[in-house]
């Protein structure tokens, strides 16, 4: 089984859903507090996870904190990890932290529109179908998103680069917070680290949907996302 280590930071609140959500899909996982990462610990995952949550708080700017101490402590083991096959994934505050980290396209991921936390539904799409994160799921689907810093921005052009190039492997399916081009989610050139804002982790069982009577799938639609990494590694 591909082993997942999750970096938990003060303030990060969506490792455990995260790690029962990959358990489900078929891996081991790991929450390691981010006072016991060392460089050593990537040797025994495949998948390393940086969860949802308010890390240190979202003082300076969310990630900002987490983003430094993870450097810091891991200099460039992060992107050795990810140069030897290894996966990276960042959900919410994970994909503030990712971005910051260099790992990604550059931008940043700043306050919403509205100026507040938005919490509600979000209608998704893949653009194109080159992320080993979203390949078992359809075109068009829906997760929660929970941010208030979720709006992607870019130098002039950029969002509109990464539509076109697909390194902007996730869309929202209309104006949810601001984003330039409607970005949900981000890849690197290999398609092993991926970034998303919505909560995959908070879709798992279908019964978690607002509509009671949903019957889109089997499972509700963050399983896929597991589950088609787990995929992914395993061909
Ligand atoms: N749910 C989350 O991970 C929230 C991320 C971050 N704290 C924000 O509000 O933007």
């Amino acid at each position: 089984m591909p082993h997942a280590l999750l970096i938990k930071f003060p303030g990060t609140n969506c490792d455990l859903e995260t790690s029962r959500a990959l358990e489900a899909a078929g891996f081991t996982a790991e929450v390691l507090p981010i006072a016991h990462l060392e460089p050593e610990s990537l040797d025994r995952a495949q998948l390393i996870v940086f969860s949802g949550g308010f890390s240190y708080g979202d003082y300076v700017m969310s990630g900002r904190i987490a983003q430094l101490i993870t450097k810091h402590k891991l200099g460039e083991r992060l992107k050795k990890f990810v140069a030897d096959g290894g996966y990276v994934l960042g959900i919410c505050n994970g994909f503030q932290i990712l971005t910051q980290l260099d790992l990604l396209p550059r931008g940043s991921l700043i306050h919403n529109d509205t100026g507040r936390f938005i919490c509600r539904w979000a209608p998704l799409k893949k653009n194109g179908n080159t992320s080993p994160f979203l390949k078992a799921l359809p075109d068009n689907f829906e997760l929660p998103v929970a941010h208030a810093e979720g709006r992607f921005v870019g130098e002039a052009g950029d969002a509109e680069k990464y539509v076109k190039d697909g390194h902007a492997a996730l869309l929202y399916g209309k104006d949810v917070n601001g984003s330039s081009a409607q970005i949900a989610g981000l890849q690197d050139d290999t398609g092993r680290v991926f970034g998303l804002m919505p909560h995959p982790e908070r879709f798992i069982a279908k019964n978690t949907h607002y509509d009671p009577d949903w019957n889109g799938a089997e499972q509700g639609w963050g399983y896929y996302l597991f589950k088609g990494v787990a995929e992914a590694m395993a061909a």
